[in-house]
């Protein structure tokens, strides 16, 4: 039976890695897919892992119909089998609704990819129709980490290197350092309500000559 599978996590969990392996092992045994994405960073109608996969796709935008989409790919002879759904916290709910019914009455696979909250730790309403509707949600195995080295579970979001929780749900960016005014970082429940990135983190901690020089320093991160 077809289904619909969100496989969901933070930033930087190997979503978009593990999107374009399931396309590679369906492909390579003779399963006919389509591949979709929404303003992924390295540009338009593309998904690309950090790993270094890039493969085309199609963008998905406002007009986007996934049953239009399939109904006109099988009436020109595709198959369809599967659709590999990238960024999919960006579409909108109406749009997985579509893919909800692709599966249930075309019979396609939906594997779909992408973040669950946004920077303040609010659901993406794609997201949210996902939890909603998916027959499972999956997550990622490889673990993203927190500066604290506990499992990250939060995105935050930096302006010139500090953490906000106030302007747009979407900002394209990445979490490498360097990644420009606006960046990302992925943290724990704690730190990200702490407002506790890796930088405040190292600049609210003495360096290791103060440490050696006061003797009663609690460090409260
Ligand atoms: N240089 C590297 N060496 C090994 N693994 C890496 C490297 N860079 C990134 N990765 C892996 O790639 C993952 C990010 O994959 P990606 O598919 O881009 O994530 P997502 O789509 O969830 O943002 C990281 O969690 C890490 O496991
Ligand atoms: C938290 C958050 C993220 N985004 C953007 C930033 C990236 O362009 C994508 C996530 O891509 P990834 O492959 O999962 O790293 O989402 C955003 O627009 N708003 C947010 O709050």
């Amino acid at each position: 039976m077809a289904e619909l599978v969100f496989f969901s996590g933070t930033m930087d969990c190997g979503k978009s890695t593990l999107a374009l392996q399931m396309h590679h092992n369906h492909a390579a045994r003779g399963r006919d897919g389509i591949l979709y994405t929404q303003h992924d960073r390295a540009g338009a109608a593309t998904i690309s892992s950090r790993l270094g996969l890039v493969r085309s796709a199609y963008e998905v935008g406002p007009a986007t119909d996934f049953w239009a989409e399939v109904i006109a790919g099988r009436t020109h002879g595709r198959p369809v089998d599967y659709l590999i759904c990238d960024e999919a916290q960006f579409y909108a709910a109406q749009q997985v609704e579509q893919l909800a019914r692709v599966v249930d009455e075309l019979g396609v696979d939906v594997y779909a990819f992408g973040i669950t909250t946004d920077f303040r730790a609010r659901l993406f309403p794609g997201s949210a129709r996902f939890v909603e509707l998916a027959d499972r949600v999956e997550v990622l195995q490889v673990r993203a980490l927190c500066w604290c080295g506990s499992r990250a579970t939060h995105n935050a979001r930096t302006v010139g290197g500090s953490m906000v929780v106030e302007g747009a749900q979407v900002v394209v960016g990445d979490v490498s350092a360097g990644a420009g005014e606006v960046a990302y970082e992925v943290l724990c429940r704690r730190h990200h309500m702490r407002r506790m990135t890796a930088a405040a983190a190292r600049a609210a901690s003495p360096s290791p000559q103060t440490l050696a020089a006061t003797e009663d320093v609690t460090l409260d991160v």
